[in-house]
């Protein structure tokens, strides 16, 4: 099954305010598009809509193939050891995340508790976890945040191989981000005019 992730005119609202409407994008094996925009645009809850855990006010999502979602919360035992933890995930996924995590430079840090360790690390974790999950479909929020220049670039081979292999990549992110391919949303194009960006008389889905 060939992966591939479909929006057809999204609309998002959030509380009182109509953040974005008319958002499209159709991305098949091997794309990757990055989703720029100011804090507060609504890139967090576009893509909460992408992963399904979102309602969007209007207008569709078509997912083929597993979605992994990568934002801040890393889905971690917080009171486990990093390799106790890890090793949740591997069992689950059945998946050699161990690999992974060497290669995302955890090794050493197999007994240290979850808690204990850094936010680089954390986010080093979760992207080891993404790596082996073997989703097709990958929703990174802001994976560059709390990483260092070499987890940014580790966290850039990882995308560029993920769709190299035919997976898919959406980044949400304010940073400048090295991605596979050029495509960009810039969210801004498709928010509301006015200062809240809302519109009065609409209801929440
Ligand atoms: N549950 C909620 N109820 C009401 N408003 C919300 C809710 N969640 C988010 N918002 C608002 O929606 C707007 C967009 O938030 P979102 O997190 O999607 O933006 P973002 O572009 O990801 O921002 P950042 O770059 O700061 O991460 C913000 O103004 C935020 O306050």
């Amino acid at each position: 099954m060939q992966a591939h992730l479909a929006a057809t005119d999204l609309a998002c609202r959030r509380g009182e305010r109509v953040l974005f409407r008319g958002v499209s994008l159709a991305l098949g094996p091997g794309a990757a598009c990055r989703i720029a925009g100011p804090n507060g645009i609504g890139k967090t809850s576009l893509i909460r809509i992408l992963a399904g855990l979102l309602r969007p006010l209007a207008g569709t999502v078509e997912r083929r193939g597993m979605v992994a979602l990568l934002d801040d919360r890393h889905a971690l035992d917080a009171q486990l050891p990093l390799g106790r933890a890890l090793a949740f995930w591997a069992r689950l996924d059945r998946a050699d995340v161990g690999r992974q995590a060497r290669r995302l430079g955890l090794a050493g840090l197999e007994d240290v508790p979850v808690r204990y360790l850094s936010t680089g690390q954390k986010k080093r974790a979760a992207l080891a976890r993404l790596a082996a999950q073997g989703a097709p479909v990958w929703l990174l929020d802001e994976p560059l945040n709390g990483l260092d220049a070499e987890g940014a670039l580790l966290c850039e081979a990882l995308v560029a191989e993920h769709c190299a292999e035919g997976g898919i990549a959406v980044v949400a992110s304010h940073q400048v981000m090295a991605m596979p391919a050029p495509a960009t949303l810039a969210l801004a194009d498709f928010a509301l005019p006015g200062p809240a960006g809302s519109r009065q008389g609409e209801t929440a889905a």
